[in-house]
């Protein structure tokens, strides 16, 4: 069994602390008795024992100022997926982390945990099981996976015990629960919109998704395993459920628990998928004259349409961890925060 490792230094800062992940780990850094610095662009609700600082991550001389005397940050700040802006991306993904990186070392930060994802080794086919040693997507199914690739490269990277500056990265994937701005909105969305009547593929294809407290766990094992001696350091880890499921079955249990129908017509992935790139097509020639925004992008289809599940076992050795809430108690506690989303509200 692993042991407990006690944190040097209760001072902390989290980079996207106002987002879905970053203001539920705030919450649990809190009860474990660290005090929070948060940076983000927008503040999003204010609880003692924080201070925040509003700003851009690409901005170094503001990053300084959330940063000072703090010997741990967490970086999961990052534009939505959803946002498909290949120039926001870039920036704020490659050349933030960068600076986010050039400021750890000028404030004397000694350890930095990125919130990478899994989607790094996904390619929009199958994986089993995945294990870290996966190599990067080569072909990256879209602007935010390939600049989480080259996010996770620069902090990996950065590892250097030489200079007292130790990194790690976690990889979740599929985050779930509640205030989540993503998943069940979208899905009930869709819901509404009668667009959730259909099972793309078989139906059978299993995938993870993993209840946010689980993830907020793994970050914070992360940081205190993180020791010059300790063979996490410039790692990533995968941090899921460790209960892979089928996709329909997750999104039936979730539409069901709030009052919609389950899917239930199957359609072929690849007409699905096909559908999806020219409807992706179809915005880019309309632009100039209107926007709208697909539900069924060619990402969400090779999502909804795959097998993408990753092995935690590198996590359970070098981190002890075990995720804290099962599958079953996550869909029930984020079924149950959404009462404006239940059908009829
Ligand atoms: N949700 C998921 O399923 C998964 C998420 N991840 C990763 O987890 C992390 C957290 O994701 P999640 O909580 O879902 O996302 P959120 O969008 O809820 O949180 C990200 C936060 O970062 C802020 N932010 C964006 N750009 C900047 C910037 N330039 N400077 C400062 N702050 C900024 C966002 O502000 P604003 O909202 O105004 O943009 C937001 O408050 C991300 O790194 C994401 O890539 C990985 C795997 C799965
Ligand atoms: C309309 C339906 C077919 C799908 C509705 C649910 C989707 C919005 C979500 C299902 C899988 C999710 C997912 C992500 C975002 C939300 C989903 C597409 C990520 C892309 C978020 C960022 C990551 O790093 C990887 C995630 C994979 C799973």
């Amino acid at each position: 069994m692993a042991t407990r490792v006690r944190p040097v230094s209760k001072r902390c800062a989290v980079i996207g602390g106002s987002g879905f992940l970053g203001r539920h780990l705030v919450e649990k850094l809190l009860d474990r008795g660290y005090s929070v610095s948060v940076f983000d662009i927008r503040q999003s609700y204010e609880l003692p024992g924080v201070t925040f600082h509003q700003g851009d991550l690409c901005d170094k001389q503001a990053l300084l100022s959330a940063l000072k005397d703090v010997s741990l940050v967490f970086h999961c700040a990052s534009p939505a997926p959803s946002s498909d802006d290949r120039l926001l991306f870039e920036r704020v993904n490659i050349r933030g982390t960068q600076t986010v990186i050039q400021a750890c070392l000028d404030a004397g930060v000694q350890k930095l945990v990125l919130t990478s994802s899994a989607s790094v080794v996904f390619e929009g086919t199958d994986v089993k099981n995945g294990k870290e040693d996966l190599p990067y997507a080569k072909k990256p199914i879209d602007y935010y996976t390939q600049t989480k690739i080259e996010q996770e490269k620069l902090v990996l990277g950065a590892c250097n015990k030489p200079k007292g500056f130790l990194t790690v990265a976690i990889r979740p994937h599929g985050i779930f629960g509640p205030r989540d701005p993503q998943l069940v909105p979208t899905l009930v969305d869709a819901a509404r919109r009668g667009k959730m009547k259909f099972i793309i593929g078989d139906g059978t294809n299993l995938v993870d998704f993993t209840y946010v407290e689980n993830v907020v766990h793994g970050h914070i094992l992360a940081a205190e395993h993180l020791r010059a001696d300790s063979p996490i350091c410039g790692k990533p880890y995968h941090i899921t459920n460790d209960e892979p499921i089928r996709f329909w079955d997750f999104m039936s249990e979730v539409l069901v628990g709030l009052g919609y129908p389950a899917p239930r017509f199957h359609l072929p992935y690849t007409l699905v998928y096909g559908l999806a790139l020219l409807l992706l097509l179809l915005t880019w020639i309309l632009r100039p004259v209107m926007s709208f925004k697909p539900t069924f992008t060619p990402m969400r289809v090779a999502l909804a349409g795959t097998y993408h599940y990753y092995s935690c076992e590198h996590a359970k050795e070098h981190l002890g961890y075990k995720p804290v809430v099962s599958l079953k108690e996550g869909i029930a506690r984020t079924v149950a925060s959404y009462p404006h989303l239940r059908r009829g509200a």
